[in-house]
């Protein structure tokens, strides 16, 4: 690719792959915050980083945007050092999203949005028009929030328009860090639906710093899961880390409830057994196909049901039993402190 290619977004490129080769930041007090980390993020992939206070995350996120300089290894997007830009130049073609998302207070929200593409000499019509799409895209009406101020919106809508802003520019990478963190439990979930959905739209390469498991499984196409100093214990797709935790650490970071968080992303649909044309829902409680096991579980749960209809397009389309919930594949082999201790 050319020079100036991370600079082009371009109608065809929206996204764009991520490397990170043996990347270290030791700060001059000597505090290695992240010793040798490599990592690799698929074009339009989400990636997760989770690991305990302090492991790294943040300055592993930071290093891609170069708001901290690494003191080794090399950052490549779509194969090319960022290194060699310009650090500014290159911050504008990244979408950065943190957690109190830090809107600027007295511009109105339209002005916020568009803070990037100002900076990029868009002109002021077309500021405009991309702030109102954004704005339609992160499910807030234009016509009621272009002109609010952010302190005329909730935690949870000022996190929305932090996303907007993040996109307006278009950016081949989006960063997060602890994105959702602020608001409460049930915003947040709405959030991370939403969020799973315009991403599915705008299929961004993104890397997101959470540290809530639940978060990570349910957003991230891979999961890295660090421990202190930025090192990499895995980094794998969420149901393989749920099922197939590669050492005691994962298995304990992911927690004894994983088998609950793997019916989470596991999908009803190979679950179901076929079911009559028309049959009727004869009081079992209905999930929609597209749905998870958890889902299924959570419904029969809620009605006191062994079985639960599942539906498309209004539809009865198949059954599952509170048993074929058990019967997902039988793969939660932690490995123990000594068969770890063998190999
Ligand atoms: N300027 C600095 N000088 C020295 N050490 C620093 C500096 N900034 C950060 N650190 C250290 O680097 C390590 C990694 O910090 P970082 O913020 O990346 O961790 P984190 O995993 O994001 O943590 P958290 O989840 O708590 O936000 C920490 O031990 C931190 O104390």
């Amino acid at each position: 690719m050319d020079a100036t290619a991370i600079n082009e977004p371009g109608p065809a490129r929206s996204a764009a792959s991520i490397t990170l080769e043996n990347i270290g930041k030791t700060y001059p007090d000597g505090t290695v915050a992240v010793g040798d980390f490599s990592l690799e993020v698929g074009a339009g992939d989400l990636a997760v980083l989770i690991g305990p206070s302090g492991c790294g995350k943040s300055t592993i996120l930071r290093m891609i945007n170069r708001l901290i300089e690494p003191t080794s290894g090399r950052i490549l997007i779509d194969g090319q050092n960022i290194l060699d830009r310009n650090p500014v130049e290159l911050r504008r073609h990244i979408g950065y999203v943190i957690q109190n998302v830090g809107l600027f207070p007295h511009q109105n929200i339209r002005t916020n949005i568009g803070t990037v593409p100002r900076l990029l000499g868009w002109d002021k019509k077309k500021i405009n028009e991309r702030a109102d799409e954004l704005l339609e895209l992160v499910g807030l009406d234009p016509s009621r929030y272009a002109k609010r101020y952010p302190h005329e919106l909730s935690g949870g809508q000022r996190q929305r328009v932090g996303v907007a802003r993040a996109l307006a520019a278009d950016p081949l990478v989006l960063l997060m860090d602890e994105p959702f963190s602020a608001v409460d439990p049930i915003a947040r979930g709405r959030l991370q639906e939403e969020f799973l959905k315009l991403q599915a739209t705008v299929r961004k390469t993104i890397v997101l710093v959470t540290h809530d498991i639940d978060e990570a499984v349910r957003l991230g196409d891979r999961i890295a899961v660090l421990a202190e100093g930025g090192r990499l214990l895995q980094y794998a797709p969420p149901a393989e880390l749920l099922s197939r935790p590669d050492s005691v650490a994962v298995g304990d970071f992911v927690g004894a409830d994983r088998g609950i968080r793997r019916l989470a992303v596991t999908p009803l649909r190979p679950a179901l057994r076929p079911v009559e044309e028309g049959a009727a829902t004869d009081g079992r409680p209905v999930v929609e196909a597209d749905g998870t096991l958890y889902d299924a579980l959570a419904a029969m749960l809620a009605a006191d049901a062994t079985e639960v209809l599942a539906v498309e397009d209004g539809r009865p389309v198949g059954l599952v039993s509170r048993a074929a919930l058990f019967d997902v594949p039988k793969a939660f082999d932690v490995p123990t402190n000594e068969a770890e201790a063998a190999v």
